[in-house]
């Protein structure tokens, strides 16, 4: 039986375990997980898939995808309390949490998508009834906006983070643009330090980067440039796991490290947000290919 066409545009299909959209309109295509609402494929016509993701990824039920772009919320990396709790995810749970969906806008050229989930205040892990939304919009750009909403009484602080997978032909070539002069954070040595110079992978790399939130570019990715635009984030996370930790990663292929990098929109470290009672913190990231100067 056919796939149910949910919308002119848009699909709702399965990939191994997992629900997911297709959507393909006049400017791109894109794949949405339900699971998450991961976002693991964007393809403007025309252009390389811009995000990386495993070919060992097996689309499992309550497994994060390794690839496209992870919501890690509503804390980013270990929990506060996972010394104590060690059963408390990596990155929240937001990524293997099954999101509800609707279709906003389906026009010629753009789709708007928006997943939601809520918390009732009962997980010992996050005491908090909360609102998140996830609206992407798919056209000849990619966006996202995540809004984390308090239905509650009590303040809470978030941690969080648009955690994405760029696709690139050779890790070794690959440069970040736009970071000179901010200090960054090595979360391997715990040093701190500026970046002075245009960014290059060379090794293992786990940086926060305190930052104001300007737009960032990619270069030497084997296809055109990617230009990175954030709201409401004034940090970034620069992750690469290179050889040796490449072999302990789940749902990785070893050599994959060089295919990859990850540049993440973040609100962690210094940037956690406070998120009072009937207020709300929303980060935005939007991303699009740019012809590289020359050619
Ligand atoms: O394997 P996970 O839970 O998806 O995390 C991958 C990486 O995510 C990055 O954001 C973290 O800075 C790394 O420390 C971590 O290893």
């Amino acid at each position: 039986m056919a796939d149910p066409e949910v919308s002119q545009n848009v699909i709702l299909s399965h990939l191994n375990e997992l629900p997911v959209l297709h959507i393909k309109n006049k400017s791109a295509t894109a794949s949405i997980a339900l699971q998450g609402a991961h976002v693991y494929e964007y393809q403007p016509h025309g252009q390389k898939p811009m995000l990386f993701v495993s070919d060992e990824e097996p689309f499992k039920k309550g497994s994060a995808i390794r690839g496209g772009i992870p919501i890690c919320w509503p804390w980013f990396g270990a929990h506060p309390d996972g010394a104590k709790h060690p059963e408390y995810p990596s990155h929240g749970f937001a990524r293997t949490t099954e999101w509800e969906w609707e279709v906003l806008e389906d026009g010629e050229e753009r789709t708007d998508i928006r997943l939601w989930m809520e918390t009732d205040g009962k997980n010992p892990a996050f005491p908090f009834p909360v609102l998140v939304e996830l609206l992407v919009c798919v056209d000849q750009n990619l966006s996202l906006s995540l809004t984390t909403n308090n239905l509650g009484s009590q303040p809470f602080t978030l941690t969080q983070a648009m955690h994405t997978y760029f696709s690139c032909n050779n890790i070794a070539d690959v440069q970040l643009h736009n970071l000179e002069g901010y200090t960054y954070y090595d979360s391997l040595s715990l040093n701190q330090g500026a970046i002075t110079d245009e960014f290059r992978f060379d090794r293992e790399i786990d940086w926060v980067v305190l930052d104001d939130g300007q737009p960032v570019g990619f270069g030497g990715l084997g296809h055109w440039d990617i230009n990175m635009r954030r709201k409401g984030s004034n940090s970034l996370v620069i992750w690469n796991p290179w050889i040796e930790k490449s072999k302990t990663l789940s749902h990785f292929r070893e050599e994959e490290y060089k295919q990859m990098f990850c540049v993440e929109a973040t609100n962690t470290s210094e940037d956690s947000r406070i998120v009072l009672p009937e207020g709300s913190q929303t980060l935005c990231l939007s991303l699009e290919y740019q012809e590289p100067a020359g050619l």
